[in-house]
This record gives C-alpha cells, structure tokens and sequence, in this order.
C-alpha cells in the first residue's frame, strides 16, 4: 500500500529478476516531508514485494545468446555476415548517442554495421537515395533510419521506402499491417514494444487472459505493443489523451506498459497489487544535485508503483537497452531468411 506519510527515510527491496532472489537489491526511497504530529509519529518500513526487471541485464543476456547465433550462422554461410545500416539524419545529441550504441552493439555480436551521416538541411531526396542504395546493397540485411527526422522530412515516406524484408524496424505499413491481423506474421516487430514482450516474457509474467492497458498509442511503441499483447491472448485496452476514467482503467490491469511521454504519469494509484508494470518513457527532469543536472524519469512513479507492483522496469536500465537488443535480434533474423533463400 502507499503510505501518505512515511516518517525517516525507508528501504525498499526490490528484487531483480535476472539475479538471485537471496541478494535482493536496496532501494533508498525519497525522504518525504512529515506533516502533521500524528504522522510524525507513525514510523513505517515501505517493503515492496515488486520484482525489479533489469533489462540491462537481459540485454546482455541476449546479445550473448545473438553472438553465438551468428557465429554459428557465419560458420554455416560461408563467413557470410549480417550486416545493418544506420541512417542519422541532422545533429541531435541524443541521435547521434543512440546510433553509436547501435553500431558498438553490432560490433560486438558480430554483426557488420554501415552508416550514413547527412546534415539537418538534407533534403528528403537525399535521404530517400540513401535508402534505395541501401535497400539494393546485398551486404545489407537491416536498415535503420533514426528517428526523429528534422521536421520538413516526411517521416513516414521514408519509412516506407525501406524494403519490407529489410525493414528491422518494422514501421513499414506492411510489417505493421500484418502484426495487425490475425494469422498473419509480420517479418519485423518494431524493438522497443518488441522488447517489453521479451521482459515479460523472461521474467515470467503470464500474458494469456490477462488484462492489459497500454498508457499511449504512438505508431513506434503504444499502438504495436497493444497489438503484440493482443497477440499473446490478452485483453487490451488502449490509454490516450482522450481517454475518461484512465486511471481506473489502469487500476483493473494486470499488466499495463506505460509509454505516454509524461513524466511520471502513472502513479502508485493507478497500479493494481500485483500488476506488472513495464515503464517505456525516458523524461529528463531538473535536478540540481545530479552531476548533469537532471535525472531521467519514466512515465511511470517508479517509488510509489514499486509497492504494489509484482514486476516493474527501473528507468534508465529498463526497455531502453532492449530496444537496442531486439533491434539486433531482427537484423539477424533477417539475414537468416536471405542467407537460407540464397543457399
Ligand atoms: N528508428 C528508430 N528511431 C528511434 C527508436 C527506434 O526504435 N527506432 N527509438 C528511440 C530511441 N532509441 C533507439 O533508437 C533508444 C532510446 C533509449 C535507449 C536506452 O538505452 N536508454 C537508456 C537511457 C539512456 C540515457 O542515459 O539517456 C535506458 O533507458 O536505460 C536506447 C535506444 C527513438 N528513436
């Protein structure tokens, strides 16, 4: 339960799934102001029972487990490699942050990285030449193009430039058409919502028949992971802006994956005891005692949401490092398609 008041400073324990349940980890919560006498004499001890889900080691679980699948499909092939193409557009230090951690990640399950840089003013033409040179390179079995675009780029008709087989990211409306419909399969899963089904999944949340809200519905995570959810049998509900009574809707569920872009949104009160609670945002909010002078957020209340949770994803360490993961995993599962079609 959330306490209003909790006098000192409280420990919580949160257990991280991949490590062993005897060495949980300690948690120093926020020391919250005492407000009235009779609170300052209630002294409680906030014990959560939520599992931490480190996707930070989960991701260095699986791109392991990718390392020796292309080993062992480079021993297969020929020495034929995997190999995926980065496309930053403009100077964005997030950008540009990410797609480097793209290519180390690459580098060290074995896969062959290129990339293409163009500045701001590129025009779209310019891009859509970068991907059609891409899309008919054979060394190439992925390409990327990283998002967002500078505004007077039309996103989405360079995302469906890319060709469909080549589409890791799994924005082309046909990959996103067919993740829509029953009995068909979509040849990529877009990484980030792709990667909250694999932190479920790994950490043993069972998804069949469960009630599951997804708090945003962007075309990159909200809308694919309610599709994924669906897929695995769960009943979904669909959370936005317009959306009544959104906290109650998220109080009946026994999973939610939170990813509106707010700042801790999901409070402790939207959270069901029990629920497992998966936090895609990233928020950056002002914080004079952090050496960069602020500190990353989710769009979930990690402290409150972390007492009535059984599972929760810290933020940073939680889908972030997954996106990267599964962004691999579809690269080589592409090329594993074009190698076995080749041979
Ligand atoms: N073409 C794409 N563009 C973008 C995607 C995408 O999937 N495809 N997703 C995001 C950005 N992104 C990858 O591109 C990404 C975001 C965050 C992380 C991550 O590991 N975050 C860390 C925190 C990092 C920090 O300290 O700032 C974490 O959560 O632990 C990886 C990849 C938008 N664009």
């Amino acid at each position: 339960m959330a306490l209003a008041f909790a006098t000192a400073v409280s420990f919580k324990q949160v257990q991280p799934v991949s490590a062993p349940r005897a060495n949980p980890r300690v948690v120093l919560t926020a020391r919250r102001p005492q407000r009235t006498a009779a609170a300052r004499r209630v002294t409680m001890t906030i014990t959560s029972s939520a599992k931490l889900i480190d996707g930070k080691a989960i991701a260095e679980t699986i791109r392991q487990e990718l390392k020796a699948e292309v080993d062992e499909l480079k021993a297969k092939h020929g020495g034929k490699t995997p190999g995926l193409a980065v496309v930053l557009v403009g100077e964005r230090k997030d950008s540009q942050t990410y797609v480097r951690n793209k290519k180390k990640a690459c580098e060290e399950v074995g896969i062959a990285s290129f990339g293409t840089d163009l500045p701001e003013t590129a025009s779209e033409d310019e891009v859509l030449k970068v991907v059609a040179a891409y899309n008919a390179d054979p060394a190439v079995h992925g390409i990327l193009v990283q998002l967002p675009l500078p505004k007077h780029i039309n996103e989405q008709k360079v995302l469906d430039a890319i060709s469909i087989e080549k589409d890791v990211d799994g924005f082309h409306p046909l990959n996103i058409g067919a993740l829509a419909m029953r009995g068909r399969d979509p040849l990529f899963v877009p990484c980030t919502p792709k990667g909250c089904l694999e932190l479920l999944k790994r950490s043993g949340v069972q998804l069949a028949g469960k009630k599951a809200a997804v708090v945003g519905r962007s075309n990159i995570v909200g809308m694919p992971a309610a599709l994924l959810l669906q897929r695995e049998d769960a009943t979904v509900t669909v959370i936005h802006s317009r959306t009544p009574d959104a906290q109650k809707i998220c109080a009946e569920a026994d999973i939610i994956i939170a990813a509106c872009g707010r700042a801790e949104m999901v409070g402790g009160d939207w959270v069901k005891p029990g629920a497992a609670v998966i936090d895609v945002g990233i928020n950056a909010v002002d914080d004079p005692s952090a050496k960069r002078g602020y500190r990353l957020v989710g769009d979930v209340d990690f402290a409150a949401a972390s007492e009535r949770a059984s599972h929760i994803t810290p933020v940073p360490g939680g889908v972030g490092p997954m996106t990267i993961a599964m962004l691999l995993r579809n690269c080589v599962d592409g090329a594993t398609r074009t190698f076995a079609a080749q041979a």
